[in-house]
């Protein structure tokens, strides 16, 4: 695993990283006291990559998604999307830049029961005003492979095949960010490696970034490169790592 210094950028990237993070930390405060669940976090994620974040239960993965995403902001640093921060930006400005710019993948597909798949890919083009053309909703059910099931309803459809609706309802507004956490946690392995597939397509195929939380080495090894957290700071990184390589990784973390 090499250290934390390399990852710092050498030379000033001619074009804004897809998201930076700045100095993160964060906080949480509570009558019981405080955690300290980020504590200075700088990283830029280029345009393009597949990047895993691993680390030991606890160590502030999902809060780095939260914060990145801006569905949460940092105790202190700041969140560049594109070059734009995400710094004293208001809910309707952040649900805005969300909903234009991040595509979101998580472990519960937050599908809408009573919309058919073709609804529930729309929504996010609903959502910002706009009526979805029948061929975008097409492309995307095309590339997740799900044609022809444009009329079921989730509830008639595998875990599979649920979370390719949900990867396609994230693809149609074509973001910029991906992120997805634990992605594949609810799958077997066959159906994970078919998700796993379409994000690194996402990235390979469109350029864009996917930002993934994973606890899985095998998921993690899809992407070119793991960001490894350990009390709240970024603890190094391994590039094209084998599953092997990473889980060795993620012991040396754990002990
Ligand atoms: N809302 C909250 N209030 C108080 N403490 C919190 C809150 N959310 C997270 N924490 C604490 O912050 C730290 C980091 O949590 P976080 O969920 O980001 O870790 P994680 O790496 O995603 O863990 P896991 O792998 O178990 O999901 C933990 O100590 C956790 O208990």
């Amino acid at each position: 695993m090499t250290s934390t210094a390399p990852m710092r950028p050498s030379v000033v990237p001619s074009e804004p990283p897809a998201l930076l993070l700045d100095g993160i930390t964060k906080t949480y405060r509570s009558k019981a006291g405080s955690v300290e669940a980020l504590r200075g976090v700088t990283y830029h994620f280029v345009r393009g990559s597949f990047t895993a974040v691993m680390g030991p239960s606890g160590s502030g993965k999902s809060t780095l998604l939260q914060c990145a995403a801006g569905l949460d902001q940092p105790t202190s640093g700041n969140v560049m999307l594109g070059g734009n921060s995400l710094r004293g930006l208001n809910e309707v400005a952040l649900t805005k830049l969300r909903r234009e710019q991040m595509g979101f993948v998580f472990q519960a597909y937050n599908l809408l029961p009573s919309l058919t798949v073709y609804d529930n890919i729309a929504l996010p083009l609903r959502l910002t005003g706009r009526k979805p053309r029948r061929d975008e909703v097409h492309r995307v059910l095309d590339q997740v492979g799900l044609e022809g099931k444009a009329r079921r309803r989730p509830a008639e459809l595998s875990g599979g095949q649920q979370q390719r609706v949900a990867i396609a309802r994230a693809l149609i507004t074509q973001p910029a960010v991906f992120f997805a956490d634990e992605p594949t946690g609810a799958l077997d392995s066959s159906t994970s490696r078919q998700i796993l597939g379409l994000l690194r397509e996402a990235t390979d195929r469109a350029g864009q970034t996917v930002v993934m939380v994973t606890h899985d080495p095998v998921a993690a090894a899809y992407a070119e490169r793991v960001l490894f957290l350990s009390d709240g700071l970024v603890a190094g990184s391994i590039d094209r790592g084998t599953p092997a390589q990473i889980a060795a990784a993620m012991s040396e973390l754990e002990r």
